[in-house]
């Protein structure tokens, strides 16, 4: 593909936008940022920086901004999507009869809709009102440290390989290594409920609690995970892969996630309202776990999981406990069985459904594989928490 004459518009010039803009660009893709505010456009058309996000960031030169729906769309061969999950419809809403059923739509997003519980495969097509090419990039990536070129990893998802790999190509590069995959759910639910566990992990440390505690939450937060996700049919490979546990260890365990910056304040007393309305003030960005908390709630009720860690996060959002009431009522469960056994059949029976798994090797085995990979991971990044917090 003739790359310069590949046109991609990016929809939000938030954090992230800005983020993958760059990379696109830096790849060699002609870029054009929707913004909506003419300041914006301007300072990234002159002075190649976005004054609101990153902005001690230089953007590369294929990188332009408009705020016309009609200049941003001209040509563009890919649309990447980042604009908050509850922000989408109003946002997509007007533009529906501009974007073209087979010009690929990367959602980036990371969320479940707080009314209808939609992932972005479903509410896209019902706001847009018809089918469209879509894939879906997630994984452990923090926008500052992609702008950095620090090397990082993700996955993109789409129910066609082709497409996956097509769209791939825009971020693919020597400091970005993008996987594929079909498993649609399974990427977009891992991008989703980690930002409830990061709420839940921020909380911890703002109560001050130690590492004990933070491995702990975060090593029930994985196996709470998966079994929401892969009751509604996510695999467990996507799971134990960097939409899954990748995703979970960064923002739970990292020190750039807006949505621990949250739970943080909230375990030093302040009030949700009192926090969103000072972020708002700063643009310090969304925090999807906020509004997708409830939702992840309702969800796993639906699906009939236990999720006390994301039904304790829900609580103490929506002031019915206190942060110090909702880890007692956790500490008090009974002890009952480990979940791992409920895991394990589930796993079982999603490697039973999907034949990309590799041929001939017991189900179990891979069951296994995935779990003790995630056990892992785990113990590591309990292991480098507890050194960053120590350096
Ligand atoms: N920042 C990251 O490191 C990162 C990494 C991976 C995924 N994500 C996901 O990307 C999505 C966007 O995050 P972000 O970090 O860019 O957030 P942000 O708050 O920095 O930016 C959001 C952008 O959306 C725009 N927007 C918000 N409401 C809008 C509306 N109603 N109409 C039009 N535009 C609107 C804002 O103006 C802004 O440009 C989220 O779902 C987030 O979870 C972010
Ligand atoms: O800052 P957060 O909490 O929205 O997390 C950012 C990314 O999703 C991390 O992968």
């Amino acid at each position: 593909m003739d790359r310069a004459n590949c046109r991609v518009c990016v929809f939000g010039s938030g954090t992230f936008g800005t983020a993958l803009g760059t990379v696109i660009a830096r790849n060699g893709y002609p870029v054009t940022l929707l913004t909506r505010r003419e300041e914006v456009a301007t300072s990234i058309n002159t002075e190649h920086k976005n004054p609101q996000h990153l902005s001690d960031c230089k953007l590369p030169p294929l990188l332009s901004a408009t705020t016309s729906v009609e200049q941003a769309l001209k040509g563009a061969r890919f649309i990447v999507h980042s604009v908050p999950v509850q922000a989408t419809e109003s946002f997509l809403k007007p533009l529906a009869k501009l974007i073209k059923a087979d010009v690929p739509f990367i959602s980036t997003s990371k969320g479940i809709h707080s009314e209808t519980l939609e992932t972005m495969a479903e509410l896209v097509p019902r706001v847009l009102g018809r089918k469209q090419v879509m894939a879906y990039l997630s994984g452990p990536t923090f926008a500052k440290e992609l702008m950095d070129g620090n090397p990082s990893a993700a996955v993109i998802a789409a129910e066609e390989s082709e497409i996956a790999e097509k769209c791939g190509d825009l971020f693919h590069c020597s400091a970005f290594k993008i996987y594929s995959t079909s498993d649609v759910i399974g990427v977009e639910i891992g991008g989703a409920l980690k930002n409830v566990y990061a709420l839940a992990a921020g909380t911890i440390e703002g109560m001050g609690l130690g590492a004990n505690t933070a491995a702990f939450m975060v090593t029930r937060s994985c196996v709470e995970m998966n079994m929401l996700a892969l009751s509604m049919g996510a695999r467990p490979h996507t799971m134990a892969g960097l939409a899954g546990i990748g995703d979970l260890m960064l923002t739970c365990l990292g020190g750039a996630s807006r949505n621990k910056a949250v739970g943080a304040r909230i375990g030093k007393g302040e009030s949700l309202s009192q926090i969103l309305e000072s972020r708002q003030q700063s643009l310090a960005g969304v925090a999807e776990g906020v509004a997708t908390t409830p939702a992840a709630l309702r969800l796993a009720q639906k699906q009939k999981v236990k999720a006390p860690i994301i039904e304790a996060v829900a609580s103490v959002l929506s002031g019915e406990a206190s942060a110090q009431q909702a880890v007692l009522s956790l500490m008090q469960r009974p002890r009952g069985e480990d979940f791992a056994a409920y895991v394990m059949k589930e796993a079982e029976r999603q490697l039973r459904l999907h034949s990309d798994m590799p041929l001939g090797v017991p189900a179990k085995v891979w069951a296994a594989l995935a779990i003790g990979q995630a056990a892992a991971l785990l113990a590591l990044g309990a292991a480098w928490w507890r050194y960053a917090k120590r350096g």
